[in-house]
């Protein structure tokens, strides 16, 4: 097909912002197909020496092509001053204002919602790819509420241990080797939902999606984070010291399930050293009868 161009496409509302860019909501003139289109401003993202995230975003976006609860990105185009990235769009938005709506989400929902979000986690880890910044704000609903994982522009490659014993390759984009020249794992990603090892520069893995997990079902329960300050300095110092409480009521199962996952030692949280991710998560009692191989053909519950 031809290189689509901006004048292929009707531009209406701003429905997100990232870092460096904003997100329209956009019908394509030709099919009347809605999309949305993230815009980077070229200047900006050479000025903040952003150009390997974008490029990195780009590259993971089409290897996870067609991944299931994953956001598509259609293709790309680019003009003068910007990027075009035409993605999925998601017509329920957020899982946050959903979540706020409500105050907070019943276990039905929870389960339903949080089973979601962890086969979507199975699908990016098996492909070898950390989000690093998982959060509410960047796991979408689409127009049959369910959901579709959002924002890889923290994201990276990453190879499992074995093969970097071995040295055997794995394919694809950037991996340590090819980080910008800075600290090893200076801190990418939202402060409340930030790992442990995230700001304690220890390597980077799978697990600290699993800890932004456990801050997401914590948050779906009782309708806050765990770890929470005016200050961001103040609540780093909670995540490292592990300073969070559980609210009365609480449901026993899955205050179980969240103390499992919000676990200082990265290699300690359930489904870490898991051979099939991610069984043990999976079989724990919170997650009693729920079929996670059929929920993108399940009718979500409702959420009130
Ligand atoms: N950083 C990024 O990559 N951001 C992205 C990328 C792709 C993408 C993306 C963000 C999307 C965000 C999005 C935002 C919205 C949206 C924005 C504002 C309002 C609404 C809205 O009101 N939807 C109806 C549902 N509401 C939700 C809240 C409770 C009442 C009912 C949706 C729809 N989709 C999207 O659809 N596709």
């Amino acid at each position: 097909p031809t290189k689509r161009t901006p004048n292929d496409f009707i531009f209406g509302k701003v429905i997100g912002e990232g870092s460096f860019s904003t997100v329209y909501l956009t019908k394509d003139i030709h099919t009347q197909k809605e999309f949305a289109i993230k815009v980077c401003e070229k200047h900006y993202i050479i000025k903040e020496k952003k150009t390997e995230y974008v490029k990195r975003e780009k590259d993971i976006l089409f290897y996870l092509s067609n991944t299931p609860f994953i956001v598509k990105l259609y293709y790309t185009f680019q003009d003068a001053e910007r990027l075009y990235f035409v993605l999925s769009y998601a017509k329920n938005g957020e899982l946050l204002p959903h979540i706020n709506k409500v105050g907070s989400f019943d276990v039905e929902c929870t389960k339903f919602y949080s089973g979601e979000i962890l086969v979507a986690l199975e699908y990016l880890h098996n492909m070898n790819v950390i989000h690093r910044d998982l959060k509410p704000e960047n796991i979408l609903l689409d127009e049959n509420m369910h959901i579709m994982i959002t924002d890889f522009g923290s994201a990276k490659m990453y190879k499992p241990a074995v093969d970097r014993k071995t040295k055997n390759g794995v394919s694809g984009c950037n991996d340590d080797e090819d980080e910008p020249r800075r600290r090893k794992n200076s801190f990418v990603g939202t402060a409340q939902y930030v790992s442990p090892e995230l700001l304690t520069d220890k390597p980077v893995t799978p697990s600290s999606d699993l800890w932004a997990f456990g801050c997401i079902i914590y948050q779906m329960i009782s309708g806050l984070p765990p770890f929470r300050s005016r200050s961001e300095y103040i609540m780093f110092q909670k995540i490292t010291k592990l300073e969070y409480e559980f609210p009365s009521g609480f449901c026993e199962k899955a205050r179980n399930l969240v103390e499992k996952l919000l676990v200082l030692d990265s290699e300690q949280r359930i489904g870490a050293t898991d051979k099939v991710k991610y069984s043990s998560i999976r079989s724990h009692p919170f997650y009693e009868s729920l079929d996670f191989d059929n929920l993108h053909k399940t009718t979500p519950p409702p959420i009130y």
